[in-house]
């Protein structure tokens, strides 16, 4: 079975992702994963990224892995960006 961690990262990766390219430089807030059936190793999955909402810096994305034909839900995600500026990155 693949360890919340790994599929928290590929989740982050993805939700991330999708964040930036809709909302430019972000950071992830808050990551809310729901872990409903184990991914097995070495399986092939889906990850699919939808933006919920944005609301000024705020850009709300969920996110739902399932096996690759849609038939078993593996995690439900929602997760939360806030857009940051250069400054932030640079620890200002
Ligand atoms: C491959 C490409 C991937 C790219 C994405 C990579 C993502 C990452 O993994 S980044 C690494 C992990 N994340 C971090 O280390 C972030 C650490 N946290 C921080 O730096 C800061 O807390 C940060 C930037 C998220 C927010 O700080 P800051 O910009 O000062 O915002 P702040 O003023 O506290 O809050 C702004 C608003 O967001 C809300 N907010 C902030 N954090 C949260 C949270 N965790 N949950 C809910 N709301 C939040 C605040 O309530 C506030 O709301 P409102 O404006 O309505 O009052």
């Amino acid at each position: 079975m693949s360890m919340g961690g790994a599929i928290a990262t590929m989740i982050d990766t993805v939700t991330g992702t999708h964040a930036t390219f809709l909302s430019g430089p972000v950071m992830t807030a808050n990551l809310n994963i729901n872990y409903r059936r184990p991914i097995p190793l070495g399986s092939t999955v889906l990850l699919e990224s939808s933006l919920e909402k944005k609301e000024g810096r705020k850009t709300f994305i969920t996110c739902r892995v399932t096996s690759t034909d849609g038939s078993k839900l593996h995690t439900e995600t929602s997760a939360l960006f806030l857009s940051i500026t250069a400054s932030h990155l640079l620890g200002g």
